[in-house]
């Protein structure tokens, strides 16, 4: 099993893939999001509500292009944004423009975390950098209180990567998909406990090495 990596780890490779290698941030974001589509229909899941609940990173993106599949599927999934859309990263920008282009239903209602029968968590994943507060912390204590389970992308909401420690408030997860390595974080208790069924994605994202050319 290869060794589990930390955030910056985790950005570096993802900084050389982009720039060293030229695969096109769009391109991995494509294939983290078909990881996880692949891992929720495939999931011990009751898909018959499904909400993503997107934040304006590119962990967001990631849950946008989630729900931008499910809806092509022909499953009733609702997107909820949590950050501010005009202050999202160009990724998740433009899969916005994809997601209204198949009419991906969005949604701001409390009530659809209520009746979810499985969240997809996209709002924080390796770029959490400080204690989760405000109307983030709302819809992540909203969404634990439900019985509905969460699949994580990437990372559980709330969860250090580097530590598995919670800052502020967590999700806690029924399954992660993970990009490219496990992190380090996920190997404490407290990230075990969040994390739950942990699946590891190959999107294309490595570390450079003698087997794969460097500069
Ligand atoms: N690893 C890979 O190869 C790929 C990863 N992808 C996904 O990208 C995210 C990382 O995206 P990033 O934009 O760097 O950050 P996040 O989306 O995790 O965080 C969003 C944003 O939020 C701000 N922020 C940090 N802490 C807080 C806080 N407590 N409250 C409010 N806002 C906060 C900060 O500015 C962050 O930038 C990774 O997890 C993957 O899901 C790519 O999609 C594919 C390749
Ligand atoms: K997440």
């Amino acid at each position: 099993m290869t060794d589990a990596i930390t955030v910056a780890q985790a950005q570096e490779y993802d900084h050389y893939t982009m720039e060293e290698v030229g695969i096109p941030s769009l391109v991995l974001m494509e294939r983290a999001a078909l990881a996880c589509y692949r891992d929720i229909l495939t999931g011990p899941f009751d898909l018959s509500r499904i909400l993503v609940v997107a934040g304006s990173g590119n962990n967001g993106g990631d849950g946008v292009a989630v729900a931008r599949l499910l809806r092509i599927h022909g499953l009733n999934v609702r997107l909820m944004l949590v950050g501010q859309p005009d202050h999202a990263t160009e990724q998740t920008k433009q899969q916005l423009k994809i997601a209204a282009h198949y009419q991906t239903p969005m949604t701001t209602e409390t009530a659809d975390i209520e009746h979810a029968t499985l969240v997809v968590d996209g709002i924080f994943g390796v770029g959490l950098s400080r204690p989760v507060e405000g109307h983030y912390a709302t819809i992540i204590h909203q969404i634990n209180e439900v019985d509905a389970p969460v699949f994580a992308i990437d990372v559980p909401s709330g969860i250090n990567a580097d530590t598995g420690d919670v800052l502020g408030v967590a999700l806690t997860a029924r399954m992660t998909t993970t990009m490219g390595y496990r992190k380090i974080g996920f190997e404490t208790t407290s990230g075990r406990q969040h994390v739950g069924q942990l699946h590891v994605a190959d999107i294309g994202v490595y570390a450079p090495s003698p087997l794969i050319p460097s500069k």
